[in-house]
């Protein structure tokens, strides 16, 4: 089975800008609102093969690409529009300035409600939504598309929008029921999809390694979005909400622009691979001239997150400031709420008496640092009895598993 193609890693936009794309040709609509033809066709062909996670920051899309559209569409009367919008999305890495399609996650040869077909991941910022509303619009989908799977907090928040910009009714499914669905859906057809990091502290011998999570019960799940959620899960329907954080990967990202003046997530984590929190952070060593053995805290632990910029050696604090740049800044930053996160992490994990803790959400995203950070805190504070794994496509279960709600009801 290869439904996981590792193409390269590309971007769709959803700035969504109308500029230099087929126009579609419209045509007039002849089936029924819920999408039937005589021949019930379009009721496979057309809607709803898209799920949306609508989250905070990102929205995430999904769109399932059915194999033997072609075969199907002589006889279906949206036949043009429906080939432009595929082509659209399909043929596209970038939408606009912000839609980016991750190619490299892209599940060919799935089934869904018994249809082969192929999966496309594509993502844009939450803040684009009237934008991709117009696009929408402009490409035919309010003639032809009358339902659409959703989740996430803008689910309710734009369905209004929805409904009165492109006239689509917005099938909507609660975000972590949504989640743990597209959890279960994508591991069991992706062998690769779930991995942990080995000798996490070494970059030299640091390397993913695949991990079996065909027997997951219970495990943990810590979804870091812009906030981040913390669910313990005991079967494929039974599950509880156990904690939750309001500084997440949202936090990270504003913080990092206000203390770096940079723009996107990118440049913030690539500023954080080239800075050094410890010229920022206070070290146990630093307030114990070495480890506090008693209670087994290394020196190198970070004591106190970015209290160097107040008192530090013989340097005055201005000094101090002044000397750190805004690589230490950013890693400062990530550091800091990566290990927050996996603080509170370890402990519902303990409470719940659950060893195998599954990070997932976008702030994993290009972020190999926050990744192992979390993986050896996991190793290291557990004393080896708590393993950080990891999931291949991390922000996208909630849009997913959305969409197999609705073709399961
Ligand atoms: N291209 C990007 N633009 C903005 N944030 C990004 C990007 N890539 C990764 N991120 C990170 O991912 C986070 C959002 O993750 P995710 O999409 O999982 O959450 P969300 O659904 O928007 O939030 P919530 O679930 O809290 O509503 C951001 O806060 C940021 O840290
Ligand atoms: C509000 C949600 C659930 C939206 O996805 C998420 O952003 C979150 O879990 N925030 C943390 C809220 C808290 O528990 O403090």
């Amino acid at each position: 089975m290869a439904p996981h193609s590792c193409k390269s890693s590309c971007q769709v936009d959803a700035t969504m800008s109308k500029e230099n794309e087929d126009t579609p040709n419209l045509p007039n609509k002849t089936s029924d609102m819920n999408g039937i033809d005589s021949n019930g066709l379009i009721d496979n062909l057309s809607m709803p093969w898209f799920g949306m996670d609508i989250g905070g920051t990102l929205c995430k899309l999904v769109y399932f690409e059915p194999k033997d559209l072609s075969e199907c569409e002589s006889s279906a009367s949206e036949v043009e529009t429906l080939r432009n919008i595929r082509r659209y999305l399909t043929k596209n890495s970038a939408y606009g300035k912000t839609g980016h399609r991750d190619i490299h996650l892209q599940m060919d040869n799935v089934t869904v409600k018994g249809v082969s077909g192929t999966l496309h991941f594509i993502r844009f910022p939450t803040s684009e939504m009237k934008n991709f509303l117009d696009l929408a619009k402009y490409k035919g989908m309010a003639k032809l598309v009358t339902t659409v799977c959703a989740t996430g907090g803008g689910a309710y928040k734009f369905e209004e929008d929805f409904k009165r910009e492109v006239n689509m009714k917005l099938a909507k499914f609660d975000e972590f029921d949504s989640l743990l669905k597209g959890l279960q859906y994508i591991d069991k057809n992706n062998p690769s999809e779930c991995y942990y990091w080995a000798n996490p502290t070494e970059p030299s011998k640091c390397f993913k390694v695949n991990h079996d999570f065909s027997h997951p019960y219970p495990f943990l799940i810590v979804n870091i979005g812009s906030g981040v959620s913390v669910l313990a899960v005991y079967s494929a329907t039974n599950y509880r909400r156990v904690s939750g954080t309001s500084i997440g990967g949202g936090t990270f990202l504003g913080l990092c622009c206000l203390l770096t003046g940079c723009n996107t997530f990118e440049e913030a984590i690539e500023l954080a691979a080239e800075g050094d929190n410890t010229h920022v952070d206070k070290l146990v060593k630093d307030i114990y001239g070495g480890d506090y053995q008693r209670f087994g805290l290394p020196g190198d632990l970070v004591a106190s997150s970015f209290s160097a910029l107040c008192s530090f050696g013989q340097m005055n604090s201005r000094e101090k400031r002044s000397k750190v740049s805004r690589q230490d800044l950013a890693r400062a930053t990530l550091v800091t709420i990566t290990n927050n996160i996996g603080s509170i992490a370890r402990m519902c994990a303990t409470q719940e008496k659950i060893d195998r803790v599954v990070f997932i959400g976008n702030f994993l995203r290009v972020n190999p640092i926050a990744m192992k950070l979390l993986a050896y805190a996991m190793d290291y504070w557990s004393k080896g009895t708590m393993k950080a794994l990891f999931l291949e496509h991390e922000g996208y279960f909630g849009a997913v598993g959305c969409l197999l709600q609705f073709h399961e009801a």
